[in-house]
């Protein structure tokens, strides 16, 4: 479905390298987690997935098809078969969460539709499924900036459900989750893309969910795949690598100086 082949790419928006020679198969309906410390490059390799950032180098197919040799307007037909969940999903904060979770579907409808979606969503009960896979069964018909950040999160996600897309990208979408949300919400995430024939990529900080929801794990350290594989042959050294920079152990910081007592007199 997707080939990468020495793939450097920098961030979106910037023009340094991050991700270096990167070479990266998914096949359909493959589901796999990206992990890696923060600054690894975890986000731009999303974003170049999602085709929202050209590489800088190497060889990029999708489909067989090479969607940066292609016109800008092929190129944003490609984009809207895929479906990307950002960290911070970007809800327009006055939108009913029916609307925005739909809006996911726009990309495959006609103008007149997409108008009547926006309008009045027909497909509300596909919103209501989704929302309710997601432990959010009243909040359809709230406005987004009603919801808190675990709960937009989670309607991010629902846009992924909803969509027609067949590779679904979701960033860290366990980040405003609390734990048992977390769980749950990867258990839905890999059940319904699954059922969809849909790829499923996650990044993710929650190394342990990573190896237990995943078959396959890509890890990366300063924007290198290190490890791509199957979860348990990812051992402590590796882990230990990945995340080395975090263990260090933190400055050494000066005692505060003691506090120095005060004459009587200014006591009373
Ligand atoms: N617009 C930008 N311009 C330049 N550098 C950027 C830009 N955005 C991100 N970077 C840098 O690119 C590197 C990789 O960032 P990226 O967001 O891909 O990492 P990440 O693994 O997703 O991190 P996190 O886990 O913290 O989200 C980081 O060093 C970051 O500082």
């Amino acid at each position: 479905m997707i080939e990468l082949s020495g793939i450097d790419a920098a961030a979106l928006g910037g023009t340094v390298r991050v991700l270096n020679g990167v070479n990266l198969a998914i096949a359909k309906g493959e589901p796999l987690a990206v992990i890696g410390a923060s600054g690894a490059g975890k986000t731009t390799l999303l974003n170049l997935l999602a085709l929202m950032q050209a590489p800088l180098a190497g060889r990029f197919t999708l489909d067989g098809d090479e969607p940066w040799a292609r016109s800008r307007g092929e190129r944003q037909r490609l984009r809207a078969g895929i479906a990307l969940a950002p960290q911070q999903p970007p809800l327009p904060p006055r939108q009913r969460v029916a609307v925005a979770v739909l809006a996911a579907r726009l990309p495959g409808m006609s103008l007149a539709r997409s108008l009547r979606t926006l309008w009045s969503p027909p497909d509300a009960p596909l919103a209501q499924a989704a929302l309710e896979q997601l432990g959010l069964p009243d909040k359809l018909w709230l406005r987004v900036d009603r919801l808190s950040g675990g709960e937009r999160q989670r309607v991010g996600l629902a846009r992924l459900l909803v969509s027609e897309s067949r590779l679904w990208l979701a960033d860290e979408p366990l980040a405003a989750l609390d734990p048992a949300r977390a769980g749950m919400t990867l258990t839905v995430l890999r059940r319904e893309a699954a059922a969809r024939g849909a790829a499923l990529v996650c990044s993710l900080h929650q190394v342990d969910l990573a190896l237990k929801h995943f078959p396959r794990v890509v890890a990366l350290r300063a924007g290198r795949v290190v490890y791509d594989g199957p979860p348990d042959a990812i051992d402590e050294d590796l882990l230990e690598e990945l995340y080395r920079s975090q263990d260090e152990a933190p400055p050494e910081i000066a005692p505060l100086p003691q506090p120095v007592p005060l004459p009587q007199a200014m006591c009373r």
